[in-house]
C-alpha cells in the first residue's frame, strides 16, 4: 500500500461544521419573499432583500423582531408574528439556491473522507426542508438547526453537539457571519470565512484562519488549516 503522507492522514477524520444561510445557500430572497407576504396581511409596506438579508443571522425570532421594527409594528404583535413566520418556512424553498461551487466543494470534502454537518440558527425543520430541496441532505450526517439545542449560536453549544455527533478527530467551522465567528471562538474552534454571504462587519476583523470568496478553494483551506495546527 502507497504511505500516505501526513497532510492526507490528518484530512482523514476531520469534522466540518457548515453554517446554512449565506454560506452553503442563498436563501435570502426566500425569506425576504415570506417577509413581504406576512407584512401584506398587515397592511406594511415591503421590506427590501438589503434589508431581509441584514436581518438573517440570530434566527427567525430575532429576524421577526427586527422586522416588525423596521415596519412599526409592536412588540405585542411579535409572537403572533413569529409563529406565522415558521408556518410558511418548510415551503419557503422556490427562491434559495446553492452558492457557486458549493455542492462541488461538499462533494469535494466528503470523498476525502471529511465527515461534515449544519450547524444553523434557521430552525430544524426549514433548514431540512431547503436541503432537501436542494438535493444536499446526503452530505450531513447531521442537521442542527437554531431549536435543536438548549441554545444557539453564538453559544458554543450547538457547535460541541455537532462535533460530538460527528466523532473524534480535529474539527472546523465554515459559516459567513459575526454570529458563526463568535461561535466558533466560544467553541474554540478554527474558523473559515465565506465572504459572499450576509455578514456586516469588516472580514479580517473576526479572527478567522481562513477567509474566501470561492468555494473551490475551501479543499485546500482545510488542508492548510489542518497542517498548520499539526
Ligand atoms: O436563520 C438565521 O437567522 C441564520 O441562519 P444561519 O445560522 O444559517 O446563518
Ligand atoms: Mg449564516
Amino acid at each position: 500500500m502507497p504511505t500516505q503522507m501526513p497532510s492526507q492522514m490528518s484530512s482523514q477524520m476531520t469534522r466540518i461544521l457548515f453554517d446554512l444561510d449565506g454560506t452553503l445557500i442563498d436563501s435570502a430572497p426566500d425569506i425576504h419573499a415570506m417577509a413581504n407576504t406576512l407584512l401584506a396581511r398587515e397592511d406594511k409596506d415591503p421590506i427590501s432583500l438589503d434589508e431581509a438579508r441584514g436581518f438573517v443571522g440570530n434566527g427567525a425570532k430575532v429576524f421577526v423582531t427586527r422586522m416588525c421594527a423596521a415596519r412599526s409594528i409592536k412588540t405585542s404583535e411579535e409572537p403572533r408574528l413569529h409563529k406565522d413566520f415558521l408556518a410558511l418556512y418548510e415551503t419557503a424553498v422556490e427562491l434559495t439556491v446553492p452558492y457557486p461551487g458549493a455542492i462541488e466543494a461538499l462533494t469535494a470534502l466528503k470523498a476525502a473522507g471529511h465527515r461534515l454537518g449544519v450547524a444553523t440558527n434557521k430552525p430544524e425543520s426549514p433548514a431540512r426542508a431547503v436541503l432537501e430541496h436542494l438535493n444536499m441532505t446526503s452530505f450531513f450526517e447531521v442537521i442542527l438547526g437554531g431549536d435543536s439545542c438548549a441554545t444557539h449560536k453564538p453559544d458554543p453549544l450547538m457547535l460541541h453537539e455537532g462535533f460530538k455527533r460527528l466523532g473524534d478527530g480535529p474539527a472546523l467551522f465554515v459559516g459567513d457571519s459575526e454570529i458563526d465567528a463568535a461561535a466558533a471562538k466560544n467553541a474554540n474552534t478554527p474558523f473559515l470565512l465565506y465572504t459572499e454571504g450576509y455578514r456586516k462587519a469588516p472580514a479580517e476583523s473576526l479572527g478567522a484562519a481562513a477567509i474566501f470568496s470561492d468555494f473551490a478553494t475551501l479543499p485546500e483551506h482545510v488542508t492548510q488549516i489542518l497542517e498548520s495546527t499539526g
